[in-house]
């Protein structure tokens, strides 16, 4: 791995790093204690040997590949992504932009039905595939999300997943396609010329935990302290996993929720798939029980994910969120 970070001069340096890889079919009570160090540490993983199908996967990249291969008054049809269709370079609604074009899918499998007839000249085609996906990507989550819960010695280990089973769970799917896009047009002399081109700007994902993938083409970068990023090896047939927002007020800031973005290659079009683990709208986040110790008093008021949600969309994309919620000196705590 290759660790970048900003000179005095603008250019980005590089040094080598290594990132945690996580076997899920390696013991339980291993993979539990790895998994935490490593939430811990870079809120971020990969994951092999995670038990979704490749077939799965191959559907539903394929159904990706054909949406974003129609023409643009095609895809337009998918409406504009708020917060759910089809967007181009403008990233939310407060002026992000990116080289990216995207696909935003509720990850509830009634409003998929819905969607598909916009979206794919065969709709029952593309509505099979995301469901699958969606559902092999939902329980791998909430396995993840109990593992990690073994892990932290909590007792209810459902705590987390069981936000992401309610039916009434807020999760998301995203499709990415990064075209490739040439070397800045600048002299060598003009610090541009040593950076990459941004096709997704660095933020943090608001949820709780994010499952994504992509095609061999690199692109994902995790930053590890302010201003100094890693890239990440693609590895199509793993998972990359991204602690949220959500899972860092929950955990009380033990886990981290991981700043990343997406670079884009000069000649070759990167396809990513993110899931996103959502509570439902009414659910109420806030440290649970036992991260809070008098060593580890809250770090966070509770809120609901409706509330953190609109806070998060009025807000740019690399606007620290969570920082809003958190407790200040002089607050009453407990609150
Ligand atoms: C600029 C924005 C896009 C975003 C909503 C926001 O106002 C800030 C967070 C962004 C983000 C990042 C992770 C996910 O890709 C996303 C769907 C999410 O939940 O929060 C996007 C939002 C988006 O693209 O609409
Ligand atoms: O494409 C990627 O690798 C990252 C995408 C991402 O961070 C997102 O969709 O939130
Ligand atoms: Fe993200």
């Amino acid at each position: 791995m290759v660790v970048a970070a900003p000179t005095p001069d603008g250019n980005e340096k590089t040094r080598a790093t290594e990132l945690p890889v996580i076997d899920l079919s390696d013991r339980r009570s291993e993979v539990s204690k790895l998994m935490v160090k490593a939430c811990e540490d870079f809120g971020f993983f990969k994951l092999i040997n995670h038990g979704v199908a490749d077939d799965i996967i191959a559907k539903m990249e394929e159904q990706s590949y054909q949406f974003f291969a129609k023409p643009s008054s095609e895809k337009e049809l998918a409406g504009p992504s708020k917060p759910y269709g089809y967007g181009c370079r403008n990233i939310g609604c407060n002026g992000d932009v990116g080289e990216v074009e995207y696909l935003i899918l509720d990850g509830n499998p009634a409003s998929i039905a819905r969607s598909s007839e916009t979206i794919s000249a065969d709709a029952i085609e593309f509505r099979c595939a995301v469901r699958s996906y969606v559902e092999a990507v939902r329980a791998l989550a909430c396995e993840i999300l109990e593992v990690m819960a073994e892990g932290l010695g909590v007792p209810h280990t459902s705590v987390f997943s069981a936000l992401v089973r309610d039916v009434d769970a807020d999760s998301l799917l995203r499709l990415n396609h990064y075209p490739p896009v040439p070397h800045w047009d600048t002299s060598p002399s003009d610090p541009r010329h040593q950076n990459p081109r941004i096709g997704f700007g660095e933020h943090t994902d608001p949820q709780i935990l994010t499952l994504l993938r992509s095609n061999d083409v690199r692109g994902l970068q995790i930053s590890l302290h302010d201003g100094v990023w890693v890239p990440v090896d693609p590895h199509p047939q793993a998972f990359f996993v991204n602690v949220g927002d959500v899972l860092q007020a929950m955990t009380n800031g033990r886990f981290l929720s991981v700043k990343h973005r997406a670079t884009v290659s000069w000649y070759r079009s990167r396809m990513s798939m993110a899931y996103f683990a959502s509570p439902p709208l009414r659910a109420r986040i806030g440290p649970i029980p036992e991260m809070v110790t008098p060593h580890n008093p809250p770090l966070y008021r509770s809120f609901t994910w409706d509330e953190y949600k609109k806070a998060t969309y009025s807000r740019r994309l690399g606007d620290g969120r969570l920082n809003m919620f958190r407790f200040q000196p002089n607050d009453e705590l407990g609150k």
